[in-house]
């Protein structure tokens, strides 16, 4: 397997709190690659430290093996923060400039305005674009320079549907073209439309590495409700045949035994008083999966 990065037990500490924690995963070439995770699980953190702005503590990191820093960073595009556009330049404007900071001699502007979508609109000024607009033209700026990895924190932060859908896309675009894209993201939907790998942060701790099709499993999934939430609960953690209990406001997601039958827990609920009011039955994904091993 060609790898683009590989991590050994990287780790950076803020006084007590341990942000990442001998963090250790390889990024294969060609991927899209998801880092996932609450919030405050480490994920800019370990962004950060990848791409040279936070200096990590201890463990190791190297880029396109063990190219030096100076010469990895030519090869990266990142988008770790909105980048500071002008509001009456517009966006061919913003890009020209943008690679005379990059240094970039030759600027792709046209190539990358086309790759975002954004060449029809590319004369425009920044101010009046969209934010699902802005948020490719973002995109398109770190593409600047033909990288052969992105890195992306959150793509679709504060986007609306529609916004999300375009990023998303445009994603998959990139990666078609043979880029590899690293995405720190806390939306599970996100990650499983886009990333074929990915790595679980829990509290700066690595909790899982390998395919997101892995991550989610394919346990049967029972989600129900009744009038009498509390009641509900104490009943389940009383199924021997139920594995694992997930509480969505007034839903319970269950995972629950091969063998146990919906009717069956609907009858033996019903013995017991509880009538249910919703019986869905689900296929696990991502979310399931992620959940459970959060909740572990
Ligand atoms: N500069 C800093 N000083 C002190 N603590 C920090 C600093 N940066 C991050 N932290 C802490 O480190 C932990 C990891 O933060 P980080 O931003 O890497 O998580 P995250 O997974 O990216 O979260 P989010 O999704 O909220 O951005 C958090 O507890 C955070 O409060």
């Amino acid at each position: 397997m060609d790898t683009v990065l590989k991590l050994e037990k990287l780790s950076k500490h803020y006084g007590r709190i341990k942000a990442v924690n001998e963090v250790s995963f390889a990024v294969p070439k060609g991927s899209v690659f998801g880092i996932l995770g609450p919030n405050g699980s480490g994920k800019t953190t370990t962004l950060g430290m990848i791409l040279g702005v936070i200096q990590p503590l201890s463990g190791s990191f190297s880029w396109f093996d063990n190219l030096s820093p100076q010469e990895a960073k030519k090869h990266i595009g990142a988008l770790l923060e909105t980048p500071n556009f002008y509001p009456y330049m517009t966006a061919r404007q913003n890009l020209t400039l943008a690679a005379k900071v990059k240094q970039i001699k030759e600027p792709n502007i046209e190539e990358v305005l086309e790759q975002v979508k954004l060449l029809d609109r590319a004369d425009d000024k920044f101010k009046t674009y969209s934010l699902g607009m802005k948020q490719r033209l973002a995109i398109a700026s770190a593409l600047l320079g033909n990288p052969e990895v992105l890195v992306l924190d959150e793509p679709t932060n504060g986007l609306d549907p529609r916004g999300i859908a375009e990023v998303r896309q445009l994603i998959l675009d990139i990666a078609a073209r043979g880029i590899t894209v690293l995405m720190a993201s806390h939306i599970l939907a996100e990650v499983e439309k886009v990333c074929e790998h990915v790595v679980v942060l829990q509290n700066g701790v690595l909790r899982f590495e390998g395919l997101a099709s892995e991550l989610s499993g394919d346990a049967a999934l029972l989600r129900i409700k009744a009038s009498d939430d509390s009641q509900l609960e104490e009943l389940l953690t009383q199924h021997p045949q139920i594995q694992n209990i997930h509480r969505d406001g007034h839903f319970f997601d269950l995972e629950i035994d091969p063998e146990l039958k919906a009717e069956d827990l609907n009858q033996w609920l019903a013995e017991r008083q509880i009538f249910l009011n919703h019986l869905e039955i689900k296929q696990a994904g991502l979310e399931e999966g992620f959940l459970k091993l959060i909740d572990s």
